[in-house]
């Protein structure tokens, strides 16, 4: 499997060649299905794909976030496929952070085919140094409503200690969602969204945390559910709530 390898430019080329280019304009649907008759066709990509997209769907068509943060936004695939909801729910934004400014640049201007600018805001940078400006310089997230992880699985786990860190995850509230955490998988991410508090300390003692704090007293109601997909992935569901009290 490949990417970035020019495919994603490439598929932008792909879009704006389209003689129902017309069409396209304002319409996520037909964005996101020229977007697959692409990954059929000519080049795989990887973006969330049909199935799992279909089961987050399901997941923000039940809670309604006004606001959702996405790690790694690729091509603006799941950006536009949530953001279209966040929009029809009458959110108010979803972030899409994307470390690599090409891919940013072809999310962006797919996102504004799909029109949905007005609700999508795709943000160049690395997932750490943007939620740290987002949460302490512009103080624009007080806390997460829905943070979906799909960037790289070895920063599933940094990335959820800084939020730990950063007091964002609101127990009984905050909602994470991340992406092939099986295969290719994120074991580490998994053990501490699964751990007790007893063992996350014994986790942070064995582990380089490096600079970062995180609470080994949030514990998460994990729930993982796989997929038959051509990649065989597989999304998890965590819900943070503390035990605090208990401890
Ligand atoms: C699997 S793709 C995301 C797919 C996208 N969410 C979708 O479903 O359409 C992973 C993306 O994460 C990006 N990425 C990797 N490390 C990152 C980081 N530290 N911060 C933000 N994005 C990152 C990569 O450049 C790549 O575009």
């Amino acid at each position: 499997m490949h990417w970035q390898d020019g495919r994603e430019v490439d598929l932008l080329h792909y879009i704006f060649a389209r003689p129902d280019i017309k069409q396209l304009r304002g319409n996520p649907k037909r964005v996101l299905a020229a977007i697959d008759e692409y990954h059929e066709q000519f080049n795989k990509l990887i973006n969330i794909g049909a199935i799992k997209g279909a089961f987050i769907a399901d997941i923000l068509a039940e809670r309604k976030p006004s606001v959702m943060i996405e790690l790694g936004g690729y091509v603006g695939y799941s950006a536009i496929l949530f953001g279209n909801i966040i929009k029809k729910n009458k959110g108010k934004q979803y972030i899409s952070i994307e470390k690599n400014p090409e891919m940013a640049a072809v999310a962006t201007q797919l996102v504004n085919l799909a029109g949905l600018c007005d609700v999508v805001r795709v943000v160049v940078g690395s997932s750490d140094e943007v939620l740290k400006e987002l949460i302490c310089e512009t103080k624009e997230i007080a806390q997460v409503e829905l943070i979906f992880m799909d960037h790289w699985q070895e920063l599933y786990l940094p990335d959820l200690w800084l939020l730990e860190e950063l007091n964002v995850l609101i127990p009984g509230s905050s909602l994470l969602i991340a992406d092939n955490v099986i295969m290719p998988g994120a074991p580490k991410y998994l053990q501490w969204v699964q751990s007790t508090p007893s063992e996350k300390k014994q986790l942070v003692h064995e582990s380089d945390v490096g600079s970062l704090a995180p609470n080994p007293k949030l514990v998460y109601q994990t729930v993982v559910s796989e997929f038959d997909t051509t990649f065989g992935r597989v999304c998890i569901v965590s819900n943070p709530v503390t035990t605090s009290r208990m401890c």
